[in-house]
């Protein structure tokens, strides 16, 4: 595409690999190679370490209202390229075009809310005796390594470029290799909205390496990552040495409670809702409903209208208008899922739909839907990160509350009932970092996104990026020695 140089990105310049070499880039729908981009070599990280230094260096001391006004150009190029864009995610991590729109547009508002943040990194002033004087004042915590997953292969990359840029940080960008050139895209908006050479960074490579390489120098002020569990529990060993401080957007093993006061129309209006919510990106998705808890009462009446909507689904290339879910990102995905479903059927799962791996080209999986699943399933424990729908039934609010938070995963929750009482009482009884009460849309660049306990911690989005990208300084002055 035009706008997408599909390179390093390193202090102003988009260039090869020093040695050349490559990484293939896939499309899910047919597993053809679509690109190839580089395959950073160490003098690439080298040099990337000292674009972010010297960019650093510019943007700490810019005024937030040049940072600002960056970000919104930014965000005005995106939106102009925004179908070029779309193609590419379409084409590069395969969820449905309509889909891949909708995301890009996210990107943009990241970076257009970031923008009206970058002027209001608020610090305090501390109440002090006469002749005294103490503040608290927000710095840029400094030059940024952020790492992203490849299942939103925009809004994860621009969920951190907006407030690195907002709050005066440069960003060594790295995002994940199987989807690399949307945020190559976005990249090149920022550069094409100006920002100075070395403030925004990107890089591909060996993951591992990659990080290793960046993480042990001490230019690298702040790691953040969205992926999954292992790879976090990585960087946090690798931040020992320099210590520098985490955002960790980790992985999550959603929970969805329907309480039984729902009447016949809410149940149908709850299970689409469902539906949607768990096939979108064919259920690659952090916050993906994975394990839906349904009261006696409503669960026959629930699984059917579940099953009559997915019967609706129509699954075909992301760049079909008709598909309504899309291929699995890659191969080894297909085969986790594949496994999971199997296993599940083999102790005892009934497979009401789906269920099976299916010719042809591509990296496709049907929408699967799964009742009597027993309780030891590895499904129920592992994280699914496929479109994978099972549901449990309960008979007691708490005994579905103590199942719903028997996972080591604490990112997000649904509930689904009419009764305010009893929704109080399941976003009370529910430790994780988002909850959605009738509804399942999270994330928005006002909203903090994160979790707790293996789900990470730390938030981005919202005004809680302060946090995570800024140091607090304090300074207290004297008038005389
Ligand atoms: O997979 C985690 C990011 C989720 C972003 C979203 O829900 O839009």
């Amino acid at each position: 595409m035009s706008g997408v140089p599909e390179r390093l990105f390193v202090g102003g310049v988009w260039r090869d690999a020093s040695d050349g070499r490559t990484i293939d880039v896939h499309d899910p729908a047919t597993g053809d190679v679509v690109a190839r981009v580089p395959n950073a070599a160490d003098d690439d990280l080298d040099d990337v370490l000292a674009a972010a230094a010297a960019g650093f260096a510019t943007w700490r001391r810019t005024a937030p209202a040049e940072r600002a006004a960056v970000l919104r150009r930014a965000a005005l190029l995106l939106a102009e390229r925004a179908e070029e864009v779309a193609a590419v995610l379409t084409q590069e991590q395969g969820k449905p075009l309509a889909e891949a729109r909708a995301e890009v547009r996210q990107a943009g508002e990241y970076f257009d809310w970031f923008a009206g943040e970058a002027v209001r990194s608020y610090g305090r002033v501390l109440a002090t005796e006469p002749g005294r004087r103490s503040w608290v004042e927000r710095r840029p915590v400094g030059p940024v390594a952020a790492f992203t997953a490849w299942n939103f292969p925009a809004s994860l990359p621009a969920r951190k470029l907006a407030p690195a840029v907002a709050y005066g940080c440069s960003i060594v960008l790295c995002p994940a290799v199987e989807a690399p050139r949307t945020a190559m895209a976005l990249v090149a908006a920022l550069q094409d909205a100006g920002v100075p050479d070395g403030v925004v960074n990107l890089v591909t490579g060996d993951p591992p390496r990659v990080s290793t390489h960046l993480i042990a120098s001490p230019t690298i002020s702040k790691i953040t990552l969205t992926g999954s569990v292992p790879v976090g529990q990585e960087l946090v060993r690798l931040s020992a040495t320099h210590l520098q401080p985490l955002t960790l957007e980790l992985g999550g093993h959603a929970p969805v409670l329907v309480l039984d006061d729902l009447d016949d129309e809410a149940v149908e209006r709850a299970a689409a809702t469902v539906v949607r919510a768990k096939f979108r990106n064919a259920g690659q998705v952090c916050v993906s409903p994975s394990r839906i808890f349904v009261q006696d009462g409503v669960h026959d009446r629930f699984v059917a209208a579940v099953l009559d909507r997915v019967a609706e689904l129509r699954v075909g290339p992301g760049a079909d208008p008709d598909t309504d879910v899309g291929p699995l990102a890659n191969e080894r995905r297909r085969a986790a899922v594949a496994e999971l479903v199997d296993k599940a059927a083999a102790d005892g799962a009934a497979v009401r739909c789906g269920g099976r791996v299916p010719d042809g080209p591509g990296w496709f999986y049907p929408p699967t839907v799964l009742t009597d699943v027993p309780p030891g399933a590895a499904l129920l424990a592992e994280e699914p990160f496929g479109p994978i729908l099972p549901v449990l039934r309960f008979t007691d609010l708490d005994e579905g509350l103590a199942r719903a938070g028997h996972v080591p995963y604490g990112l997000a929750a649904y509930v689904f009932t009419c009764d305010l009482a009893r929704a109080d009482t399941v976003v009370a009884g529910l430790d994780v970092g988002m909850i959605g009460v009738n509804e399942t849309a999270l994330a928005s660049a006002a909203s903090p996104f994160g979790g707790v306990h293996l789900s990470g911690y730390g938030r981005e989005g919202g005004t809680e990026s302060l946090e995570a990208y800024t140091v607090a300084t304090a300074v207290t002055t004297k008038g005389t020695p």
